[in-house]
């Protein structure tokens, strides 16, 4: 298949409530993702450049997102962002958090130039950082949520979230604005083999290549295998729920499986405290639960900063 075609392919199966704002960061992927966007709907994208000071060529980055605008007649919204990493948090984890707070009032800055709401926000992740987004979450040893890598559609602050490249290879991006004599910037940091990423995608995926040919698309139909199965597993959690309320009932959980009290707890501490407990935790947490058959039996262990414990008949997590 050309890059055309798998260019083709992918926007068919995308179909944005519009206007669409692209998140354009001036590389190769969100330069043809703008301008793919834009020949399919003239007049209904924009696009949204978060300008993070992170790099000394910052601003060579809006530079160009700005001209490229121009010359294609899509409004473009430059939004200045700064991250600050808590402790224990990655930079490249507070850059990723603080450029989706920041596309998201570029979104609402759009919509209230243009006067017309903004309806959906696309990012041009493709079929490797797919495949690398995989690779990390095996290589962490991570439970079906990692596995299911990164969804193509969701829905967050009132706009749909898409990913439309997600089954393109990166590569056909790059042949695709190279036929059109289309230039972009290139990131220095992407060459830099001190970051497990940048490795993978230079010495695994060739390798990977030589060895499964189609690996792109097999990988990926597993990743979409355990986002079903994670989605299950998700409403199983929200019947138990139903059964043992939030923040759970000690005897509820006791009189579950062992696999659906781990499942419950999980859903439990990420959805109403953001944290996620590692297996170890979990099991722990359980060996307590098991544990506690008198009425004023403790439990007490420490996830994330916080502490998960007993008061009166239920657990709670408190900071
Ligand atoms: N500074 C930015 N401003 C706006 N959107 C961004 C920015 N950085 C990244 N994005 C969006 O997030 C997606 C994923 O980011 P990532 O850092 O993997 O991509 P990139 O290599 O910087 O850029 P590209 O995907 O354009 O080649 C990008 O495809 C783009 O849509």
């Amino acid at each position: 298949m050309s890059a055309a075609d798998g260019i083709e392919q992918a926007l068919k199966g995308f179909n944005p409530r519009l206007p669409l704002a692209v998140a354009f960061s001036g590389g190769a992927d969100s330069t043809a993702l703008v301008l793919a966007c834009q020949q399919r709907w003239p007049g209904q994208v924009a696009a949204i450049h978060v300008h993070h000071g992170l790099q000394a060529a910052a601003d060579d980055f809006a530079q160009f997102c700005r001209r490229l605008c121009t010359e294609h007649d899509v409004p473009l919204e430059v939004v200045h962002c700064q991250a600050r990493h808590a402790r224990g948090q990655s930079p490249e984890d507070a850059a990723r958090k603080a450029r989706y707070r920041a596309l998201t009032a570029g979104a609402h800055a759009l919509t209230a130039r243009l006067q017309r709401p903004v309806a959906s926000i696309a990012l041009a992740q493709h079929a490797d950082d797919q495949v690398e987004t995989l690779l990390l979450a095996l290589s962490r040893g991570a439970g079906l949520p990692g596995l299911a890598a990164m969804p193509g559609h969701w829905q967050r602050d009132g706009f749909d979230w898409y990913r439309p490249f997600l089954q393109v290879p990166g590569q056909a991006l790059r042949e695709w604005l190279a036929a059109r004599g289309q230039s972009w910037m290139e990131d220095p940091t992407n060459a830099d083999l001190a970051y497990t990423r940048n490795r993978i995608r230079h010495q695994v995926l060739p390798a990977l290549q030589a060895v499964f040919p189609m690996f792109r698309t097999t990988f990926a139909r597993s990743s979409q295998h355990a986002a079903q199965a994670q989605a299950l597993l998700q409403e199983v959690a929200q019947q138990d729920a139903q059964h043992s309320g939030l923040p759970p009932r000690i005897a509820a959980l006791q009189q579950l499986s062992p696999a659906r009290q781990a499942n419950l707890l999980r859903y439990w501490l990420n959805a109403m405290h953001g944290v996620t407990p590692s297996a170890a935790q979990l099991r722990e947490l359980q060996r307590q639960l098991a544990a506690c058959t008198t009425r004023g039996h403790a439990i007490d262990l420490k996830v994330a900063d916080g502490h998960v414990k007993r008061q009166g008949a239920h657990l709670l997590w408190l900071k």
